[in-house]
């Protein structure tokens, strides 16, 4: 007994010390984890909200930051007399800034829920490349409150597509665009291309080429510009969008990884201290990656030799334009992946397309409802959630934000807008349709449903049968139900001062039509400047368009093709976009080829993608691409050629051009050839590469004739 009684007196307070000493540090290390928690919550916020590039913190140090009074000045407070064009991210005004430069400024329309994204894709990834003479020049920016600016380079000749389309180039002698300029023009946006696809690293996918998009200088030279929609590609990142990675994420990452040292504040002259600007580093050769088999999308620039220059930290360095363009970029030869395969046996739907059918079949038409089906339905969102657009809409379904509700496809856009303008080109009454209120709208949209398909058909957009074609008209529906949503539902949840905007811009778009049905009769070349018009784009809902601007000129030709011609939707320009690119597909260089291959036909043929006109002899003509291939087919390509250059071209060039549109343009990726070799075949430095078999003038026929037979058997 008393030899225990000291041990337990002994043991008592070293326990409770033991205790005392687990228990306080036990709490110190909860305390500290909960501090170092808040701090990590805070600090990533911060972080976050800091990460913007017109923030400190951005190393776009040689752009210039105006101020907003300084743009208010220099364009006589964005008087409609210096508005120059408008598009579906902004209004573009002449300006005269204090030291005498002449430039462009553009204010991004702040109720487009993803303007705060473009502004910055805009800044990040055209800001990051140096001086190359076919980009427009990024000069500055502005932020001010909820206002984004951004300021360019000015282009007297505007765009190719006023060029194109103005009702003043349309007078055949007073064509700006002769054939020569036509042709330099093709090849500078390829150059451009190339710049981009294989000169940066990481490649710049542009991802919306168009003819609004191809500004013109005073010398008629064009220059790529509206990286809004464009992106980076990563290396070893085949098939995922930059953005679908977190674009800051990705940023820090890099940031932390090789450039922290590097980093200068916005402002401070960092300038000096930035890592070497346009280092060239090792080519890629030997890291070749089948992204052909991964994708179906070839890599042209991964498999390519190029000099690389580095665009660190996506906005941080800057890229040489080391090629003089009279010596052009070396880019070797090289085997374009999945070239072996000749024809083009597309598995579409499931079912193998005949080699031989070449009929009006556009690319638009094979989309495939797979890769739509993992669709968020996010297009209708409130005005809160495109407030706080910032850092959120940056994760990886911003993009498909902008396509709205899952079950929509760009066909059925285009399907529901074909079949709603034919109708109206087609109703005696069409006057009287117009002034409708909105609300009639869906039951309109019924009324032409069964009329699309007919239409449809007869423009080549394909009609699937039984199953497919039930879940069509389920995609119909919900079509109209998201249409209803957007514009009214969604509407109707804001202000009543809002629905009464809405309706009063709804009632504008009939009269539009309806002025712009009379003024077509009328042949009215005049306009009033001050007279907004409205139109509607699948994108923004109704969107003012500036009557002056030609990439939205109300009277340069139908309102139908102008709509699709001008309407950026999903990640690029329907019409323009590739078929593999529906929405949610990758953004890889061969998305921009064949972007480039649909704007080489409507450079060569001055007509847009989608061109209607009232007179039903011209429908077949309604879809350029399927009227090429059908040209292709019956070896008549040459026909294509607008009229309005009175037989003065150069032949062999324009059907060179037309040949390589073609192959541009072909459904598979893969077949697609690479910048680098358009580059070389519009130099003449190498042979167009063997078109498939549907596109062949005359089509080997595929059994011995009977004539033939009959020689052999006698
Ligand atoms: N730097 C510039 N110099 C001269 N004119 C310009 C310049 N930038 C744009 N414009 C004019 O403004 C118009 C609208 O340009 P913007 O880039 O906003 O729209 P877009 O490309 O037609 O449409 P979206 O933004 O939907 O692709 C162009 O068609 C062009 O006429």
């Amino acid at each position: 007994m008393t030899s225990r009684q000291p041990f337990k007196s002994n043991s008592t307070p070293k326990t409770s010390i033991i205790f005392f000493t687990v228990t306080i540090s036990s709490s110190l290390v909860i305390l500290f984890a909960i501090l170092y928690f808040i701090y990590y919550l805070w600090y990533s916020l911060v972080k976050r909200s800091r990460t913007s590039p017109y923030d400190t913190t951005t190393p776009l140090n040689k752009l210039q930051r105006y101020s907003y009074k300084e743009l208010k000045d220099a364009t006589q407070n964005f008087s409609d007399s210096n508005s120059i064009g408008k598009g579906g991210s902004g209004t573009v005004f002449r300006g005269i800034l204090k030291n005498g430069k002449l430039v462009a400024i553009k204010i991004l329309d702040s109720t487009s829920f993803q303007f705060e994204q473009e502004f910055q894709n805009e800044l990040n990834i055209l800001g990051a490349l140096k001086s190359c003479p076919l980009v427009v020049n990024l000069l500055g920016y502005c932020v001010d409150r909820d206002q984004r600016l951004v300021v360019y380079e000015y282009m007297p000749n505007k765009s190719l597509q006023e060029s194109l389309f103005s009702e003043s180039n349309n007078n055949c002698n007073n064509m700006s665009l002769n054939w020569a300029r036509r042709f330099d023009i093709i090849l500078n946006v390829a150059k451009a291309l190339s710049f981009l696809h294989l000169e940066c690293d990481p490649p710049v996918i542009h991802g919306d080429v168009k003819p609004s998009n191809v500004l013109l200088d005073s010398e008629f030279r064009a220059k790529l510009s509206d990286f809004g929609l464009s992106r980076l590609k990563l290396e070893g990142e085949f098939g995922v969008d930059l953005f679908s990675q977190d674009l800051w994420k990705s940023q820090e990452l890099l940031k932390s990884e090789e450039l922290s040292g590097n980093l200068n504040a916005f402002g401070e002259g960092g300038e000096n201290e930035t890592p070497a600007i346009g280092t060239p580093v090792e080519s890629h050769d030997h890291d070749e990656v089948d992204f052909a088999l991964a994708l179906q999308a070839s890599s042209s620039s991964k498999n390519s030799c190029r000099s690389h220059h580095n665009v660190k930290n996506l906005a941080l360095n800057s890229l040489n334009w080391r090629s003089d363009f009279g010596n052009e970029i070396d880019i070797k030869d090289r085997i374009v992946k999945g070239k072996e395969v000749s024809t083009i046996s597309t598995i579409e739907n499931g079912k193998g397309v005949d080699n031989k059918s070449v009929n009006y079949n556009d690319e638009l038409s094979s989309i495939s409802p797979s890769k739509e089906s993992n669709l968020n339905a996010a297009m209708v969102t409130d005005d809160n959630d495109s407030n706080n657009v910032g850092a959120k809409q940056w994760g990886k379904d911003w993009w498909w934000k902008q396509d709205g509700n899952g079950e929509l496809r760009s066909r059925d856009y285009v399907k529901e807008w074909i079949g709603s303008q034919i109708y109206h080109s087609t109703n005696s009454n069409w006057d009287e349709e117009n002034q409708c209120p909105p609300s009639r709208i869906s039951t309109r949209l019924e009324k032409f449903e069964k009329a699309n398909d007919n239409h449809l058909q007869e423009l080549g957009f394909e009609c699937h049968e039984g199953a497919i074609e039930k879940e069509e008209s389920k995609r119909h529906r919900k079509i109209q139900e998201w249409w209803k949503e957007e514009h009214l539902d969604e509407l109707s949840k804001k202000k009543n001062n809002k629905v009464k905007k809405f309706q009063i811009r709804s009632t504008k778009l009939f009269k539009v039509r309806l002025r712009f049905k009379r003024k077509r009769k009328s042949s009215h070349k005049s306009h009033n400047v001050n007279d907004p018009d409205t139109e509607f784009s699948f994108r923004k809902g109704w969107k003012k368009k500036d009557s002056k601007s030609v990439g939205s000129d109300m009277w340069s030709g139908d309102l139908f093709s102008r709509e699709l011609s001008s309407t950026t939707s999903m990640r690029g320009t329907l019409c323009y976009a590739a078929p593999e690119y529906s929405g949610c597909g990758y953004l890889m260089e061969k998305a921009d080829i064949y972007s480039f291959g649909v704007l080489i036909l409507v450079i060569v043929s001055g007509r847009r993608p989608l061109h209607v006109l009232s007179s039903p002899m011209k429908l077949e003509k309604a879809n350029l691409i399927s009227w090429c291939r059908h040209l292709a087919h019956t070896g008549n390509i040459l026909e294509l050629v607008d009229e309005r250059l009175n037989d003065e071209h150069d032949k062999d060039e324009a059907s060179l051009c037309i040949n390589l549109a073609l192959a541009c343009l072909q459904k598979m990726p893969e077949l697609r050839p690479d910048i680098g070799e358009i580059v070389k075949i519009l130099k003449r430095e190498m042979e167009i590469p063997t078109l498939p078999f549907e596109f062949s003038p005359s089509p080997p026929p595929k059994f011995p004739s009977r004539s033939r037979r009959n020689n052999r058997t006698m």
